[in-house]
């Protein structure tokens, strides 16, 4: 699944990036971390994102602590490369932040 998608430029990554702030390509991974007020809600995001990563069929590398959430994603199916893929679910998890009260 997904053989068909490929690969961003290095300029398209920098004009998406652009519209993440706080989002970066570290290595072959888009990434973003947030932090909450509490255990319970950083926990609280790590469902909502499941739940949206099963809607795309896409899914990142979570990393949970006390009150953070690490977000890492690439697609796997063209080797761990940063796709558009990537980016669309990164906004999805950008727009539900605020609702969990990432500070
Ligand atoms: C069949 C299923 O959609 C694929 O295995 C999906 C699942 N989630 C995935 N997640 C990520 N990050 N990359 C993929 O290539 C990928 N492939």
């Amino acid at each position: 699944m997904n053989a068909q998608v490929e690969p961003l430029s290095d300029k398209e990554i920098e004009e998406r990036l652009a519209e993440l702030p706080g989002w970066s390509v570290e290595g072959d991974s888009l990434r973003r971390h947030y932090l909450f007020h509490g255990h319970v809600p950083a926990v609280a995001m790590v469902v909502h994102i499941a739940q949206i990563q099963e809607e795309l069929g896409h899914h990142a590398d979570l990393t949970l602590g006390y009150n953070r959430v690490g977000v890492a994603v690439n697609t796997h199916s063209i080797g761990g490369r940063v796709t558009h893929l990537d980016f669309g679910l990164a906004r999805r998890i950008e727009d539900i932040a605020p609702g969990h009260g990432v500070r």
